[in-house]
């Protein structure tokens, strides 16, 4: 079975995004691709599409997702605030892989205001290409996260002391 891509974008991301999304349909590797908007020519603010994005992997209507706005940056806390999520802007090859093979995130945040199209679809390309190993190292680090997230109150506040 291929991989489910969920693509989001704001206005300042939206060009790269389209791209991406064609490249997508057109990848073996990808069975589907769900579009949370916005279209061209459309105007809202970023956490709203972060935040859908998130949802339909959290949802498991998804797999992975690429998400753009300006710098990557707003996209990647907007869809952090969704449980389970972890989503993280990445410009170069080395980062884009330790995404996967380190951190086992989903979400692949870029800015469109930041590198060319030609990288960010490169980069997106090579962000299928991973497949995290749970019976490496970074599964302990991965569960850290997890449990943290699981343990913290919604407010922070509680640390629990087994972390
Ligand atoms: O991180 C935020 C994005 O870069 C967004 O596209 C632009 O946000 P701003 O208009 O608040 O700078």
């Amino acid at each position: 079975m291929g991989l489910r891509i969920v693509v989001a974008a704001d206005a300042a991301g939206v060009d790269y995004k389209e791209a991406i999304k064609a490249d997508l349909e057109a990848d073996p590797r990808v069975d589907s691709v769900i579009d949370v908007g916005i279209a061209p020519g459309e105007a809202t603010p970023y956490p709203h599409q972060g935040v859908a994005g998130a949802r339909a992997i959290a949802e498991g209507r998804a797999d992975r997702g690429i998400f753009v706005c300006g710098t990557g940056m707003g996209m990647a806390i907007s869809a952090n605030k969704v449980p389970g999520i972890r989503a993280c802007t990445a410009h170069d090859s080395f980062s884009v892989e330790r995404l996967i093979m380190s951190n086992n995130a989903q979400v692949l945040c870029l800015g469109e205001r930041v590198i060319g199209q030609e990288l960010a679809r490169r980069l997106a390309r090579e962000f299928l290409g991973y497949t995290f190993d749970p019976g490496s190292h970074s599964q302990a680090n991965v569960e850290l996260i997890e449990k943290y997230e699981s343990e913290l109150g919604a407010d922070g506040a509680s640390v629990p002391a087994s972390c």
